[in-house]
């Protein structure tokens, strides 16, 4: 994917300013920046949510913001959004929440009747129990806790199929433990899948944690680009705007407290059953 000069404006506020930068397939990419900086309207654009004011976006030689219509619609399907607020139906079960995400893969008429075959539910299934909830299948979306709606979210945005996930800060409504599962199923979603996953955080231990690369976004700029390794506490003052009095910790999660193998045990070893 290579995005060049992409620019929105919200009247006399330009959230991005002309972002450049090209994300080979596949890649774990980390957007940080402080509250404000254009994170989540960065990653919108490129879904089509947010349409952009200016730029470019070119997938396999087409540019993707040109597209409309049903091709608009199937390039959104192959980029999945996961929100902050998980963006799940409250009072459906978890496993209808899961095959919503074939719905676009559908007709119109078997999309309105939430016709479901065998397969999409069998896929529906298999995601839950790769994001290690299908045991839940059959509760209320809004009996979950945070982390397990945020892994619901996950399962239905694999059912979609998707060429890349685009997660608009997956943690920050979840208390570190949680944060972790997550952020463990979307890397294991990016190894073993080979999707890549571009993900918005608040937080620079959580970017270096996970991720590859670091784009490190300040007032609608990109004022950082390179491995995760390379964002030194210099690089962290740039990107947050802050002085020398900066320090790192008021970025972080704390996940320091929670061992990365403890979250992880709560998934399944899928590649065990694979
Ligand atoms: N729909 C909108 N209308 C007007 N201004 C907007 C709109 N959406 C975002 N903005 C503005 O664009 C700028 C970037 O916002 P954006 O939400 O992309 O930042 P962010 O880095 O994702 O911040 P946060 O982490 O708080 O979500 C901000 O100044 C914001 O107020």
């Amino acid at each position: 994917m290579q995005v060049t000069g992409l620019t929105k404006r919200f009247g006399s506020v330009t959230a991005v300013k002309a972002a450049t930068f090209s994300v080979p397939t596949p890649q774990m990419v980390g957007i940080i920046g402080r509250s404000g900086a254009g994170k989540s309207t960065l990653l919108r654009m490129i879904n089509h949510l947010t349409p952009a004011t200016e730029g470019r976006i070119v997938i396999d030689g087409r540019d993707v913001l040109s597209l409309r219509g049903r091709a608009r619609h199937d390039w959104q399907r192959d980029c999945a959004m996961i929100f902050q607020q998980f963006n799940l139906v409250p009072r459906l079960d978890v496993l209808t929440n899961v095959m919503l995400g074939r719905l676009n893969r559908h007709g119109t008429v078997r999309s309105l009747l939430k016709m479901f075959s065998r397969e999409d539910i069998a896929r529906a299934l298999r995601a839950l129990e790769r994001l290690g909830i299908a045991e839940q299948a059959m509760q209320r979306a809004e009996e979950l806790s945070g982390g397990q709606q945020q892994r619901v979210a996950i399962a239905r945005a694999l059912t979609q199929d998707p060429r890349m996930i685009l997660a608009d800060e997956p943690i920050a409504s979840l208390d570190p433990m949680s944060a972790q599962i997550v952020m463990s199923s979307l890397r294991e979603i990016h190894e073993r899948d080979g999707l890549t996953v571009i993900c918005n955080l608040h937080t620079l231990d959580t970017a270096r944690t996970y991720c590859d690369r670091v784009i490190g976004m300040r007032a609608g700029e990109i004022v950082f680009d390179g491995p995760a390794s390379a964002v030194t506490t210099d690089v962290a003052r740039e990107i947050y705007g802050a002085d020398e009095s900066f320090d790192e910790g008021v970025t972080s999660t704390s996940l320091d407290d929670v061992p990365r193998a403890e979250a992880e045990a709560y998934l399944r070893p899928v590649q065990a059953s694979a």
